[in-house]
């Protein structure tokens, strides 16, 4: 079996004039769990379709542990999927769904498969028509985290999940690199990629503009620090990591910050700090800050 779960070479699809694929060259070795991030129509559905066989290239090609994905006989004995959204069977029980599919799919641990049910909070006893939308999800992630499937491919797994059933996710994920499964995981959620995943690919209006570990997209994470004081104010210049200080008020201060937040800490540990708040920054706001505006098409 090749040593790569995935891969993909000049993958391209086009949907008139419009090009939600481009170009895609990419190799996720197996056993890593590999995040696909991009905000919403970057075209992260759109590559697992073609990965699964779902749709066709326009160009390009891509393979499931060396086989051509256009194989889908052979390709999906390797893999299970969890699609963003789920559809089951509204008449058939999350009990009957998860039999069904252990009869279906590349094989599966049915004692896991009870254990993640509890894990999950999931009652299976239910019709999947009365399923929200988390729970759909749920039927359809312990299906798939159940079997022995060597790559599992989730699009937007956790859209649905409370923060409790989040945990269990990541959980989850872990287990199944423990298992030597390869995970291919597209989110737009930059703390949950970052929580699970080895590697992480950014698309962005189709096009993959980066490949980085998680300790490179940390470098990259710029959080916006807002700081209220009494008396004088923190001595913030050549701290490392801190940058474009500027005063919002009276004795209230706002700064950037990159990497570890250690020395600022230390420094605003000299000042007589009242409050402090640390925004996070979101996706987008990553992207811009590190492709600059001239990146967006
Ligand atoms: N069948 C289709 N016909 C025409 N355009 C399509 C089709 N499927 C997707 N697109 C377009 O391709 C682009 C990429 O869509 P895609 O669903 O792959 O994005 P995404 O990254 O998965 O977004 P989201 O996070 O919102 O699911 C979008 O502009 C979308 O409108």
């Amino acid at each position: 079996m090749s040593q790569y779960a995935l891969r993909a070479a000049g993958l391209t699809k086009r949907y008139g004039r419009l090009t939600a694929l481009d170009d895609l060259t990419l190799d996720v070795p197996a056993g890593e769990v590999f995040g696909f991030l991009g905000p919403n129509g970057a075209g992260k559905s759109t590559t697992i379709r073609l990965l699964l066989g779902l749709a066709r290239p326009t160009a390009g090609q891509a393979w499931i542990f060396g086989t051509e994905a256009a194989d889908v006989v052979r390709a999906h004995r390797m893999l299970a999927y969890v699609p963003a959204d789920v559809a089951l069977w509204p008449q058939l029980t999350g009990a009957e769904i998860l039999h069904l599919q252990a009869q279906t799919g590349p094989g599966t641990d049915l004692a896991y498969r009870d254990e993640l049910v509890e894990r999950f909070a999931l009652d299976p006893s239910k019709p999947a028509r009365t399923y929200s939308t988390g729970n759909r999800q749920k039927v359809a992630l312990i299906a798939a985290f159940a079997t022995r499937a060597p790559l599992l491919v989730l699009d937007e797994p956790t859209s649905g999940l409370d923060p409790l059933m989040e945990r269990e996710f990541r959980a989850a994920v872990g287990q199944a690199r423990d298992h030597g499964q390869t995970v291919f995981l597209s989110s737009h959620q930059l703390a949950e990629v970052e929580a699970v995943c080895d590697r992480v690919g950014i698309l962005r209006t189709g096009r993959l503009v980066e490949v980085a570990t998680i300790d490179r997209l940390r470098g990259l994470h710029r959080s916006e620090v807002t700081v209220v004081y009494r008396g004088a104010a923190p001595g913030l210049s050549a701290v490392p990591g801190v940058e474009t200080v500027e005063a919002t008020g009276e004795s209230r201060l706002r700064f950037t910050l990159t990497g570890s937040p250690a020395p600022a800490l230390r420094a605003l540990a000299a000042a007589d700090v009242t409050a402090l708040t640390v925004r996070e920054p979101s996706l987008e706001e990553i992207f811009l800050d590190f492709y600059g505006t001239g990146a967006v098409r």
